[in-house]
């Protein structure tokens, strides 16, 4: 059924994603909303993240009536929240809402997670958005879609489909029948098939300069004449819950960071430090890198004149958010694999205009500059280097050429992978062998292919290929002299696919790639990195000091590190700072034959680090701190070194269990006993792993799992207990 009239109200679609699937099932969606049931694009508003559009504008659809919401939400950490939908939430569980708030809003949730994290933490935060949708009297249309990373063919678009299938599509076709759904007649839209709605207009406006060209794709962002094209368009990446700086270098985060006046032009950081730190015969190249932050991009530098050590801008565990460039070798194969048209401007200016009939939500996430080159925009805002999803096969598959031989089998085939029986396929093509964007342009080269004019315009190329910024856990560095400085622990993401094509990570590669430049006045700028600085999950460190410390004894509340990787850099962001905060309360040395014990507590048990790389001799990552901390009681360590085991292989939460006595008495001695604090940081399997094990302990000494779990949580509530876990 059909409408002109303003009764017809559009169904809005958001989705909550961290690593970019969420985001994907909602493109899904969208194209078969159209070739199932007809739903044309005009009837759909939204189509971004839940903090894109906005809290505010969120509530407000619960007062509009008839309003249906249509809503992808992934799990993440330890049960939680993706930060694309983190100020939402926050004013979602505001206790002030009346329960009515949502009582004219009709919803469906596809919630995605992985049935690996267990039964209480599987898709808990889209199961938690829907209860607290129940609560404010939304009424879902039909039963909550489960998607699992671990579902045969597919993960969580094999559930897709069948959700789509089985639920969403056959409710909403009764509610179109039933005239409870009215849509907008496609002829009410400017816009009158979804394949004619262009993005953008993309305008070649001068040729290339050859003087002006030189090395320019390195640094256009820099470059005088775009620089603020650049500054704009980067703007909108800005993390949601990044710090915004003042004039005296005060932090604050804004409640309205979702708007774009609220967004913030990203720091601006020159690499001071890139070492290697592990064994320059293994196999994993891990980097120390230090970053001296110099001034915001729009040049309202923040100054650290007379600030303390704890005045610092940012705080023991905030995360850095970096925006990476490719590089440009790779940049120039990407278009090498792209019609003659498009490759042969790509050193001249152009200009990217946003169409009148997207949404104001939309122009406010403008992903482009709106002057650069096209070489620039692939250098510095595509993520060229990702995997490109199904829907990206499905959207590239109307550009092969019929005139080429292969065209329509060409055409064929990206559509088959792009389908659920296609998942083996698509698992086979593009997730094992890691294929990107260069190089499935490059096997389907019916696209690029002249004859009769490749389809593939400027204006095409938008797809889903604006970059991402990437997220580092960072340290604070102890050094300061000329503004502040930040530390990152990278480890390089490099290998080979089973048939051998090498790949490389897009951030860590890029850090990797960046050599250090200590005078300013010599540097060609490609030192400089762009970043923001956001909280991370360990915001509460407990910093107490007791009232009367002894040498061993400063804080009133011990902390239990548990990390293994590059998860140390959280930590050791943690140690240092309680090492700081120790220091300025007049701790000075402390003598290494001094006494261990007082009462039950060891000497050095204010702060207990288990760490778990390969091997002592590889990558233990700042292993001679730890050992120097060790020495003067300020730290008790129990490595896991795996591979330096006589018999099998040893990983932290086994090493957790076993301290102390063998069967987890020290984890029972620490939070039960000396009312300790827990963080862990590192792959989230692990993470998983040394929380079961903190579980079965506690378990064992309370009685029950469900007390246990209990007083985790409690934990968690209060700070005490955290994950920072990524994949
Ligand atoms: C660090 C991390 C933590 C995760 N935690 C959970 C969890 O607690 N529960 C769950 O069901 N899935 C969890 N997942 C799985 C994701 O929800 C799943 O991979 C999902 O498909 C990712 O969707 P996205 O790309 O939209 O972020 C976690 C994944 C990562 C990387």
């Amino acid at each position: 059924m059909t409408s002109t009239t303003n009764d017809a109200r559009p169904i809005t679609i958001l989705w909550a994603t961290q690593s970019g699937r969420a985001k994907a099932c909602a493109r899904r969606t969208i194209r078969l909303l159209h070739s199932s049931l007809g739903i044309t694009p005009n009837n759909i508003q939204g189509q971004c993240s839940f903090d894109d559009f906005g809290a505010d504008g969120f509530l407000s659809l619960g007062q509009q009536q008839n309003s249906l919401l249509l809503m992808f939400v992934s799990t993440t950490g330890d049960a939680e929240q993706c930060t694309s939908i983190a100020s939402t939430w926050a004013k979602l569980l505001s206790k002030s809402l009346p329960h009515t708030t949502f009582q004219h809003c009709q919803f469906a949730l596809f919630a995605l997670g992985d049935r690996a994290y267990g039964p209480d933490a599987y898709c808990a935060a889209g199961r938690k958005v829907a209860a607290r949708l129940n609560q404010l009297s939304a009424i879902p249309i039909c039963t909550l879609g489960y998607g699992d990373d671990g579902s045969l063919n597919g993960g969580v678009f094999a559930d897709l489909d069948v959700w789509l299938e089985g639920q969403l599509f056959p409710t909403l076709k009764a509610m179109i029948g039933g005239g409870q759904l009215k849509l907008l007649d496609a002829s009410c839209s400017s816009a009158l098939d979804d394949k004619e709605i262009k993005m953008y207009t993309v305008k070649a406006i001068r040729q290339a300069d050859a003087a002006e060209n030189e090395n320019v794709a390195l640094h256009e962002w820099q470059n005088e004449r775009y620089q603020q094209h650049y500054a704009n368009c980067f703007k909108h990446s800005c993390p949601t819950t990044a710090y915004q700086y003042n004039g005296d270098i005060k932090r604050r985060i804004t409640s309205n960071a979702n708007q774009l006046d609220c967004k913030t032009h990203p720091l601006l950081g020159r690499v001071s430090v890139n070492n290697r730190i592990t064994a320059d015969d293994w196999m994993q190249n891990t980097r120390h890198i230090r970053i001296n932050v110099l001034s915001s991009m729009k040049g309202d530098a923040p100054t650290l004149s007379g600030a303390s050590v704890t005045e610092l801008p940012y705080q023991a565990g905030d995360v850095a958010t970096i925006l990476p460039s490719n590089p440009s070798s790779l940049v120039s194969r990407f278009l090498s694999v792209l019609p003659t048209a498009i490759r042969s401007i790509a050193d001249g200016t152009i200009h990217i205009q946003y169409n009148q009939h997207h949404t104001q939500t939309s122009m406010n996430n403008h992903p482009w500059p709106q002057y650069c080159t096209l070489r620039g925009l692939l250098t510095h805002c595509a993520d060229i280097q990702s995997l490109p999803e199904r829907e990206d096969l499905f959207a590239l598959s109307s550009f092969c050429n019929p005139n080429h031989e292969d065209g329509n089998d060409h055409r064929e085939k990206l559509i088959s992978l792009s389908e659920t029986s296609g998942a083996a396929l698509y698992g086979d093509y593009i997730i094992r062998e890691k294929r990107n964007w260069v190089d499935v342009l490059y096997d389907f080269d019916s696209i690029r292919f002249e004859e009769g004019g490749a389809k593939l315009t400027l204006e095409d190329l938008h797809f889903s290929i604006a970059s991402s910024p990437s997220f580092i856990q960072m340290n604070r560095s102890p050094t300061v002299s000329n503004g502040f400085a930040l530390e990152l622990c990278v480890a390089v993401v490099e290998g080979s696919t089973p048939f051998g094509r090498p790949y490389t990570g897009c951030c860590s590669k890029y850090l990797e790639s960046i050599s250090p430049c200590s005078d300013q006045t010599t540097s060609d700028g490609s030192d400089i990195v762009r970043l923001w600085i956001h909280p991370g999950s360990f915001s509460n460190l407990p910093l107490d000091i007791r009232e009367n410390p002894s040498p061993h004894h400063y804080f009133t509340t011990p902390v239990l590190y548990v990390g293994a990787g590059t998860g140390i850099a959280p930590l050791r962001s943690l140690i240092l700072e309680r090492e700081a905060i120790m220091m300025q309360n007049g701790a000075t040395s402390i003598s290494s034959s001094a006494t261990t014990v007082e009462g039950n507590r060891d000497g050095n048990d204010d702060n207990i680090l288990v760490f778990g790389c390969r091997s002592k001799a590889k990558d233990y990552y700042y292993g001679e701190e730890w050992e120097e901390f060790v020495k003067t009681k300020r730290l008790r360590i129990i490595p896991a070194f795996s591979r330096d085991q006589k018999v099998g292989k040893l990983y932290v939460q086994r090493a957790l269990r076993e301290a102390g006595g063998g069967s987890g008495e020290l984890i029972v001695q620490h939070i039960l006993e000396h009312n300790g604090a827990v963080y862990i940081a590192g792959g989230s399997k692990m993470a998983r792993a040394v929380k079961d094990e903190i579980v079965e302990a506690l378990t064992n000494t309370l009685g029950s799992e469900k007390t246990a779990k209990k007083l985790l949580n409690k934990l968690k509530r209060t700070g005490k207990f955290s994950i920072e876990a990524w994949s």
